[in-house]
C-alpha cells in the first residue's frame, strides 16, 4: 500500500520558472494556495544537487502531510526519503523503480497515447500523468497535444488515478476534469504566476468544481 496522495492539484517544479522567487518560496507559496501534491523536477541537475533540493523540499512538505515525488531519479528519491517517484516511458521501469524504492513509494508514470498505454506494465504503477493535452514550452521534448479528445480516450482504458497534464491553464480544468481526470498537473500556471498562492487557490477550486461525481 503507497503512501495516501491526492491529485488535485499537482506542482509540477520548474528550475527556470522558480528561479526569480526561489523554489522553496514557490512551493511553500502554492502549498499555502492548496496544492495537493509536489514535484520536484529538474532534468539539468546533478544528483546531488537535486538530493539537497528535495531534502529542503522535504521539511517544508512534511508539516503539511504533503508527499514529494521525485522526477526521473529513483536513486535521488530512495536517497532522501521522498515519497515517491514519476516515471516517463524513457526512465527507469516502474517494477524495477517499485523493487528499488518499496511497496510504501507512490509510484506514476506518463502515458501519452493509446500505444505507450500498449507498451506500458501498470502493476506496479499508483497514478497515471497523460498529455500534453495542449501544446507546452516547458518541456521541449513533450509529443503532440492529445486534447481533451485524447485524454477522454485513454481515460476509458485506465483504470488508475490520472492527472492532466501539458499547457493548462483555468480555462481548460473544465474539459479535462469532464474528461474524467482525477486532478491536473502545471508548472507554469503556478511556477510563472504573479501569485502563486491565488492562482493555486483559483484552480483548485475549479478542479474540485468540474469533478466527475
Ligand atoms: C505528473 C507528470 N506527468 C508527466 C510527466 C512527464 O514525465 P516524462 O515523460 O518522463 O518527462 P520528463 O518530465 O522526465 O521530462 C511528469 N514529469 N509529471
Ligand atoms: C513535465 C511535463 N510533462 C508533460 C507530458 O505531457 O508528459 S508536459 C510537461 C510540462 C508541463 O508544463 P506546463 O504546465 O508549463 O505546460
Ligand atoms: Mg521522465
Amino acid at each position: 500500500m503507497s503512501h495516501p496522495f491526492d491529485l488535485t492539484l499537482y506542482l509540477v517544479t520548474d528550475p527556470r520558472q522558480t528561479a526569480a522567487r526561489g523554489l522553496s518560496e514557490t512551493v511553500e507559496q502554492a502549498v499555502a494556495g492548496g496544492a495537493t501534491i509536489v514535484q520536484l523536477r529538474d532534468p539539468d541537475a546533478k544528483g546531488r544537487a537535486l538530493a539537497e533540493q528535495a531534502r529542503a523540499l522535504l521539511t517544508l512538505l512534511k508539516p503539511h502531510n504533503i508527499p514529494l515525488i521525485i522526477n526521473d531519479r529513483v536513486d535521488v528519491a530512495a536517497a532522501v526519503g521522498a515519497q515517491g517517484v514519476h516515471l516517463g516511458q524513457d526512465d527507469l521501469a516502474p517494477a524495477v523503480a517499485r523493487a528499488i524504492l518499496g511497496r510504501e513509494a507512490i509510484v506514476g508514470l506518463s502515458i501519452g497515447s493509446v500505444e505507450e498505454l500498449a507498451a506500458s506494465d501498470l502493476g506496479p504503477v499508483d497514478y497515471v500523468g497523460c498529455g500534453p493535452v495542449n501544446a507546452t514550452g516547458t518541456k521541449g521534448d513533450a509529443g503532440g497535444a492529445i486534447g481533451v479528445a485524447g485524454l477522454n480516450d485513454l481515460r476509458a482504458r485506465i483504470q488508475l488515478p490520472m492527472v492532466a497534464i501539458g499547457g493548462l491553464k483555468g480555462e481548460d480544468v473544465q474539459g479535462v476534469m469532464e474528461a474524467g481526470a482525477d486532478g491536473i498537473a502545471v508548472v507554469s500556471a503556478l511556477c510563472a504566476a504573479p501569485d502563486v498562492a491565488a492562482a493555486a487557490r483559483a484552480l483548485k477550486a475549479s478542479v474540485l468544481e468540474f469533478r466527475r461525481p
